[in-house]
């Protein structure tokens, strides 16, 4: 996909990972909706990018991912701005495994709503143009995460939704023209990770072992990889046109992709046929 003149629309596209691939994007030529639950930070983010890259080509809506009806007016105001969608990305996250109930909500949930909602006017055959959907899910989604049990349930959540839709679509692609791909960095300093070094932040949110987490955090923010080579890698995987139900670990080593198991029943449609 030629970046140019086309359209994303970025959850949680304010700060860290999402604020660092709406800014690449514009770079590559793209226009970009802003869409985040903190309006002061998503202003901020719009006025920065706007003198770098022209009011044009950058928007920002308020939205709790958590609520629908916010996402559908979201996709909405970015089509009555850009005339197009191309590129939804599926960002917004949180940590918090007290309350895992709303953590659910928006790292897994609102990614469903996401996809099934953005979907609609994604598809060549509904009036789209086709386009991909990026999921964001974690190196937490791969494997166990001691300290954050609950919020690797939802970054797993993301894998398998993710691969799955991409999956049961796969044979109509050339009708619906969407492809649907993930991505699971490893711990990146951004501001969500920063917030980690506070031990009572820690304490409040029911991360486990937040004494070592918050030493580990301390001792290693500065070294860990920077949003901006997520979105470097976040956008190759937009872009490139072979990838569909990829889950791309991005790591200080450089990126891989994350093979399913083999299981012959319904990976794909040729098995509902038996
Ligand atoms: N930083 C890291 O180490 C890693 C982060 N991730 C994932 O990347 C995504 C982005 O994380 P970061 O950039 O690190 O965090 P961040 O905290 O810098 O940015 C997250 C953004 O999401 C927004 N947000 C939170 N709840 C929302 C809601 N209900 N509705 C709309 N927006 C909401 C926040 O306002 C914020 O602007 C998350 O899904 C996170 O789980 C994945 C792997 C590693
Ligand atoms: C106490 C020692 C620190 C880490 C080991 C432990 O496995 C763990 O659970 C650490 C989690 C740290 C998470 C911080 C931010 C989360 C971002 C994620 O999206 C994924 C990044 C890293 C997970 C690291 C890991 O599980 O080892």
């Amino acid at each position: 996909m030629n970046l140019k003149d086309k359209v994303g629309f970025i959850t949680g596209g304010a700060s860290g990972i999402g604020y660092a691939t709406a800014e690449l994007l514009l770079q590559h030529g793209a226009k970009v909706a802003i869409i985040d639950v903190n309006s002061e930070a998503g202003r901020k983010a719009v006025s920065n990018l706007a003198v770098k890259y022209g009011e044009a080509n950058v928007t920002f809506v308020k939205c709790d991912v958590t609520e629908d009806g916010d996402i559908e007016e979201a996709f909405k105001q970015t089509i009555a701005k850009f005339g197009r969608l191309d590129i939804i990305m599926n960002n917004a996250g949180i940590l918090n495994e007290s309350n895992y109930k709303l953590l659910i909500s928006v790292n897994l949930t609102a990614v469903i709503t996401g996809t099934m909602l953005g979907l609609k006017y994604l598809r060549k055959d509904q009036g789209g143009n086709g386009g991909v959907i990026l999921n964001m899910s974690s190196i937490s989604g791969l494997k166990p995460s001691l300290c954050l049990p609950a919020y690797a349930a939802t970054k797993h959540g993301v894998v398998g939704y993710t691969r799955s839709m991409a999956n049961s679509m796969a044979a109509d692609i050339d009708v619906h023209g969407v492809r649907f791909n993930c991505v699971c960095p490893e711990c990146t300093d951004t501001p969500m990770v920063r917030s980690l070094e506070s031990v009572d932040s820690l304490n409040r949110r029911g991360i486990h072992h937040a004494q070592a987490l918050s030493n580990y955090v301390s001792e290693n923010v500065d070294d860990m990889i920077k949003a901006s080579y997520i979105a470097e890698n976040t956008i190759k995987l937009l872009a490139d046109e072979t990838k569909n139900g990829a889950a791309m670990l991005i790591t200080s080593k450089g990126v891989a992709f994350i093979d399913p198991p083999e299981h012959p029943y319904f990976t794909d449609r040729a098995n509902l046929k038996r």
